[in-house]
């Protein structure tokens, strides 16, 4: 549904005579497959926006080339506006105007008959759950209430490929839960969606495939269950009883522990646990609680963390969307 090969955008900045340059993409590669949805991340000012404009028409490239929706981005920029919907951050509805005349204005702007935009804006209120509050000026509506508006205009011409700009940013977590179970529904209907996003339990619980940028380039990109195995596996926390008397005991089953197959490393935090890291926590735990025993060491406690996408973006950006 898209693929990119170089895509690359400079910006010049004037200051007073002096005119830099601020390489902001450098070169993208993007491969996103029909009826994904696929998460676009990256910190502050890595290129996220000036991708998504460009791949929406929205901003020319200096070069490279793209494919959208089957249309040839710098060949045929309007056949892949037909082709695809785009929901910026910010949204574009009129306070005074109510969502039915958000969207017959949209339908109509479209292409789209008197009737059929009517038929189409009745669908669109229906399915996005707008009835109660359509004939009602935009102003009067939560946060949640216009983000769903803003998607059902976006889409309302029914494309093949949608971009959403931080669909869920600002939304409470209960507005949040919708957005996510529209954007699955848009899946569902067959839609491919591109989506920028900061929450990375986000990108994870929706996103089938992720791609990261930093500082204009393309980092990773894969599942989020790739990205998570390719960057340690899983991290099991072993506290020994006795280990605070005799520290010994916690390197001495380090040194046992990491000679075993299924330990990727192992070694002993200051607070004196012992850290491993596996393949897979399930098989590793019952392997090395048995030779734990058998080396006659006690085991006080024990706990399993699975890799974030956090982990994933901070290892890959050296930055973390936490901070
Ligand atoms: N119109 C512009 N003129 C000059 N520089 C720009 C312009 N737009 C963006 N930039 C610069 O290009 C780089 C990439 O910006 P971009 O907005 O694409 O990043 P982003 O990943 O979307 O960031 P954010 O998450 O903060 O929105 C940044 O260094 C930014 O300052």
């Amino acid at each position: 549904m898209i693929e990119t090969t170089g895509l690359r955008k400079s910006y010049r900045d004037r200051k007073r005579r002096e005119t830099t340059t601020v390489d902001a993409v450098r070169g993208v590669d993007l491969s996103v497959a029909e009826g994904e949805i696929f998460g676009f991340l990256g910190p502050n000012g890595a290129g996220k926006t000036t991708t998504l404009r460009m791949l929406a028409t929205l901003l020319a490239p200096d070069g490279g080339t793209a494919t959208i929706a089957g249309a040839d981005l710098l060949r045929d920029p309007g056949e892949v506006r037909r082709r695809i919907g785009y929901v910026a951050q910010g949204g574009g509805t009129w306070d005074d105007a109510t969502a039915t005349e958000e969207l017959l204005l949209q339908a109509r702007l479209y292409g789209a008959s008197k009737t059929d935009a009517q038929q189409a804006a009745a669908a669109a209120t229906e399915a996005f759950g707008l009835g109660e509050f359509a004939d009602r000026p935009c102003k009067t509506y939560s946060g949640g209430q216009r983000r769903r508006l803003d998607v059902a205009l976006g889409i309302i011409h029914a494309p093949k490929l949608v971009f959403l700009d931080e669909p869920t940013t600002g939304l409470d977590p209960q507005s949040r839960a919708n957005m996510w179970d529209e954007i699955r529904r848009l899946r569902g209907d067959g839609l491919t969606v591109f989506l920028t996003t900061h929450y990375l339990d986000e990108a994870d619980a929706l996103c089938d495939r992720v791609a990261i940028i930093d500082q204009g380039l393309i980092v990773a990109e894969g599942t989020p269950a790739a990205l998570k195995r390719e960057i340690s596996g899983d991290a099991v926390i072993v506290g020994l009883a006795g280990t605070e008397e005799t520290t010994g005991i916690a390197e001495k089953a380090a040194g046992l522990l990491a000679a075993q197959p299924y330990v990727l490393s192992a070694d002993v935090r200051e607070d004196g646990a012992l850290r491993l890291y596996v393949d897979s926590g399930e098989t590793a735990i019952p392997a090395l609680m048995r030779e734990l025993a058998g080396a006659g060491m006690e085991l006080a406690t024990i706990e399993l963390h699975r890799p974030t996408l956090d982990d994933v973006f901070l290892a890959k950006t050296g930055k973390s969307l936490r901070d």
